[in-house]
């Protein structure tokens, strides 16, 4: 599928902040006219009703709101034209006087009249921790404490902000007159829509950005700095990211910031300009990065830690353009016609109109970027909905259809690109739309229900490069709001993981590494939890540990398998137990039962959270879990990996570990049987991400449950470890395969740290954690190539990770997996190297059921093939190759069946093992064998519960009919010996 996950846009514009006439009401439309039709073509008459319908609507409403909403604040008080010409100072994007605009006494007014407002009404802290109040409501309230802020604030409005704002954009559409008639209403003059105080920081895991980053309602926006009450001890700023600075300081390696910005201190730009006032230590221009130009950026990490050490504020003022004469009534209506709106405040209230209309979005979008064609954002929109509307089950149309509506959606991006160079979702989303175009190209080739596509082989390629080139864009711009904190790494993170996969499907593997291990670093700078200090000298009790090994049979050598700690001194105390359960009842409690991770392997009787939701805002929490990460998880996991590295050959990382993810864990037993649950509440066996799992007990309440490790089913004796006590953990490789035993009753709470490392300048190549990552997610790529690519992916795969034993188990069930009837050398050696690889694999891991079973399987196949393609002579002595096969099939059931005993199988189907073993005992002529395997196969699908399903009854029609071969071909054998 080429269709990438919209997810990573979520597009979004800016609610009007208009009291009276909220873009997001439907109020300002008259309804019966803008429903009907649904195609622009449809009825020309109609629309042009709808059309003229629609636009005087908007255009009263842009009316009202400059008569309405800020009556507090004095329109600007229009000079002569010739004046204007004068003061001309055209800038790009944005003009940051030098001087405060407003004095300090005003910044410390209206600060504490928000403060004031925030103690006692709220001020609706929107979840992420900001807090806004308008203007108008300050002025409402009781008891100001310094009111005279607002005459300093009208002064400025009239003397700095008004004709900053004209002589900063004197050639803005909206400064003159259209058409004569324009002219009976008067100039334009600008005035205030919305003014706001917004307060932001100052909390555990606070965000960076105090408004959030999209195109702003109306025409300018004015940011004017209030700073905050702990400037003087800590020189926490306001600055203001501006995303069309990207490119320019790219080049001279600075940030894309205005400012640090001094209290008072404003800045203007046009609303169309995406931006987000954010909070930096005043040094930020002088911090020396690490030189990797990543993400991990020490600007980041110092930018958060402003954020969350202070609460700091800021003004913004939303402006547009009014006419003046036409409002003067005393009645509040106009005496003559409605003027029109500006084209930009027209084209931007019909966009988000359009966001509220589910079938007529295309049409109202068309006719939002006729009244602008400089707005990106409606194209932007425009690609996205075209992209939707062809994703949409409901959808009902032809390929051509489809295939139009995609090419839309390629030239709307297309354009919106041209128009906004820096806009990372535009980049994101040309890359769908390519992807999607392909998709449809490739299924009118495959459908054949056009001529032209039918005569067309398709040549990916040239698609693939454009999709790869839109994405490593969107990946570098998206990369500037992450290094500053303005953005989290979610959208880098999915947009690195399309490159990496695309630049795999190219077979561009050079560089499907390099954005692998961009990818890799977003993992390691997600987590908000504090990074291992390698520089603190250890003074406190770590917990001690012993290793859980197995012996191997076949060398006698030693393997690790995990870590156990042992002793008096656990990771968690028992108060920072009842600390994070009581966090987490919470959560659980207010999700009501809803999702609340972003992992699927969830079912009934299963819930998790991600520890960073919980500690983000609960000071408490995060500090004890940042103590606990640094005093034991991390000197316990350096110290132990360090001592098993001769054994595992693996190096502890050189960069500093850190959480790559946590989740708590909780699985109810009781929940799970009263759901049918045959298993309790549990996982399956898998791998996890980052580097090392911590795994730590929360309680002991519970029947069953612990962690289940395959590894340790080589051996008798119990496969499943629990931690010595609540607050003991149980480590290992997040690549040793495990599972949550089922709990059967009760509940059991657990703790899981998956661990990873920062990058240092030596970890591209010499380190083997790093490589592991990229191992890992080379073969979750995998799922997305085409066999050609697959196989070299995960090759590379195995390269990186020669001691991942899942590589070279996939790796050898698609080399196998090819066509059976292709004879020529090359596919033989395929088969052979498949063969190979799987060998590796239960080398590697001798513990892999899955692994066992499919060697035996693919043993037989190469058999079988040989023998069909006349290579007999390039097998295994026939001995040799049946002790291989009963050795690999029997191995697969008896760890299979060791799984199954824990509650944890791997799901293969031990009937089939059995037929294959008799079918390939019956091949090398060794009936007695053969007989005794496949007498086994009915047993064992009763066992399983199988019995009526339909591929049970075939395949033991299959086995009886190799069974009476056998019996006849065995008696013969034994007359024909009787004979002798
Ligand atoms: O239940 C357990 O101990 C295993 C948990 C686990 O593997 C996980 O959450 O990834
Ligand atoms: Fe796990």
């Amino acid at each position: 599928m080429f269709v990438l996950r919209s997810r990573y846009l979520r597009i979004r514009s800016r609610r009007h902040r208009g009291r009276h006439v909220g873009c997001g009401t439907h109020s300002f439309l008259p309804h019966a006219r803008v429903d009907g039709s649904t195609e622009l073509e449809s009825s020309s008459t109609h629309i042009e009703f709808s059309y003229a319908a629609i636009l005087k609507a908007i255009d009263e409403s842009h009316y009202n709101e400059t008569i309405q909403s800020c009556p507090y604040l004095q329109a600007e008080i229009p000079a002569t034209r010739d004046g204007d010409a004068r003061n001309e100072v055209h800038v790009e994007s944005y003009r940051s006087p030098a001087t405060p605009v407003l004095s300090d006494d005003a910044v410390r007014g209206l600060r504490l009249a928000a403060q004031k407002y925030f103690k006692e009404k709220g001020g609706g802290n929107n979840g992420v921790g900001v807090d806004r109040v308008s203007v108008g409501d300050l002025l409402a309230m009781d008891g100001d404490p310094e009111p005279g802020w607002k005459t300093s604030l009208d002064a400025a409005m009239m003397q700095v902000i008004y004709p900053s704002v004209r002589s900063g954009w004197p050639h803005n559409d909206a400064f003159s007159f259209t058409k004569d008639s324009d002219a009976a209403h008067g100039i334009p003059v600008l005035t205030v829509t919305s003014a706001s105080v917004f307060a932001g920081g100052g909390f555990p895991s606070a965000k960076a950005a105090m408004t959030t980053f999209e195109r702003d309602a109306g025409l300018f926006v004015v940011h004017i700095d209030l700073g905050n009450d702990n400037h003087a001890e800590t020189p926490v700023m306001g600055a203001l990211y501006m995303e069309s600075l990207v490119d320019e300081c790219k080049m001279k390696s600075d940030l894309p910031i205005v400012g640090p910005l001094l209290p008072g201190q404003m800045v203007v730009h046009q609303s169309m300009q995406r931006t987000a006032a954010i909070m930096v230590p005043s040094n930020v221009h002088h911090l020396k990065e690490n030189g990797l130009s990543t993400v991990d950026s020490l600007s980041r990490t110092h930018i958060l830690r402003a954020a969350e050490y202070t609460r700091h504020y800021a003004l913004r003022l939303i402006l547009t353009t009014k006419n003046i004469i036409g409002f003067e009534t005393s009645d509040g209506v106009p005496k003559v016609a409605i003027p029109e709106a500006p084209s930009e405040e027209r084209s931007y209230r019909l966009r988000n109109y359009a966001r509220f209309c589910r079938d007529d979005r295309v049409r109202y979008l068309t006719l939002a970027g006729l009244l602008d064609f400089d707005d990106y954002e409606n194209h932007l929109w425009l690609g996205y909905d075209y992209i939707a509307r062809v994703d949409n089950p409901e959808y009902q149309c032809d390929l051509l259809q489809r295939l139009s509506d995609v090419n839309r959606a390629v030239f709307h991006l297309e354009k919106a690109a041209a128009l906004c160079p820096t806009d990372s979702r535009i980049y994101f989303q040309l890359a769908t739309a390519i992807g999607a175009k392909m998709d449809c190209e490739k299924r009118l080739i495959l459908e054949g229900d056009d001529d032209h596509y039918h005569a067309t082989r398709s040549d990916e390629a040239p698609g693939l490069k454009r999709m790869a080139e839109a994405l490593k864009r969107s990946a570098d711009l998206e990369s500037a709001p992450v290094k500053v904190g303005v953005n989290g790494i979610e959208d880098l993170a999915i947009c690195l993981n399309a490159l990496s996969e695309t630049h795999c499907k190219l077979g561009e593997f050079g560089k499907a590494l390099n954005a692998l291990d961009r990818w890799a670093e977003c993992g390691s700078i997600r987590s908000a939890l504090a990074l291992e200090d390698t520089n603190s000298i250890q003074m406190h009790k770590t917990p001690r540990y012993e290793w859980i090994q197995v012996t191997d049979k076949r060398d006698g050598q030693n393997r690790n398998v995990a870590v156990r700690t042992v002793g008096d001194v656990p990771v968690f105390e028992p108060e920072d137990i009842a600390l994070l359960r009581a966090a987490a009842d919470n959560r659980f409690a207010l999700a009501a039962g809803m999702q609340t991770s972003r992992y699927t392997m969830q079912y009934e009787g299963n819930s998790e959270l991600h520890l960073d939701d919980l500690c983000a805002g609960d000071l408490l929490l995060k500090s004890m879990m940042n103590r606990v990460l640094q005093e034991k998880v991390y000197p316990l996991v350096r110290t132990a990996f360090a001592e098993a590295k001769d054994l595992d050959g693996d190096e502890p990382p050189l960069g500093s570990l850190c959480v790559y993810d946590s989740i708590f864990v909780r699985y109810n037993g009781d929940k799970a049987k009263a759901a049918g649950r045959r298993r309790g509440a549990s996982q399956p066996l898998h791998q996890d991400g980052g580097i090392y799992s911590v795994n730590i007990a929360l309680n002991s309440a519970h029947e069953g449950g612990g962690t289940f490790f395959e590894a340790l089913t080589v051996v008798d004796g119990t496969n499943i470890l629990r931690p010595t006590a609540p607050g003991h953990a149980i480590i290992h490789k997040t690549t040793q395969r495990h599972a949550g035993a089922p709990t059967t009753s009760g509940v059991r709470d657990i703790l899981v740290i998956f661990l990873t490392a920062r990058r240092t300048i030596k970890s591209d190549n010499v380190e083997n954690t790093w490589r592991i990552e990229r191992a890992m997610r080379l073969q979750s790529i995998g799922k997305e190539l085409n066999r050609d690519k697959l196989i070299p992916s995960l090759r590379l795969a195995r390269d990186n990770d020669p001691t991942n034993s899942e590589i070279p188990y996939w790796l050898g069930v698609h080399l196998i997996q090819g066509d059976m009837n292709d004879e020529t050398d090359e596919r033989w050696t395929e088969i052979s190297q498949g063969v190979e690889s799987l060998k590796l694999s239960t080398l590697l891991n001798p513990a892999d059921a899955r692994a066992h079973y499919h060697l035996g399987m693919a043993i037989s196949t190469r058999h079988k093939y040989a023998m069909r393609t006349k290579r007999a002579h390039l097998l295994p002595p026939a001995k040799e190759a049946g002790e291989s096969v009963i050795n690999a099939l029997e191995s697969a059931i008896r760890l299979e069946r060791k799984c199954a005993e824990a509650g944890c199988e791997n799901g293969i189907n031990l009937s089939a093992a059995f037929l294959a073993l008799g079918d390939f005992m019956t091949r090398l002529k060794s009936f007695d064998k053969a007989i005794m395997y496949l007498n086994q196969v009915e047993g064992t699908i009763r066992e399983s519960g199988d019995i009526d399903k339909e591929w049970a009854q075939s395949m033991l029609e299959e086995v009886s009919s190799i069974l009476d071969y056998c019996k006849s071909e065995a008696s013969e054998k034994m007359e024909h010996s009787l004979i002798r």
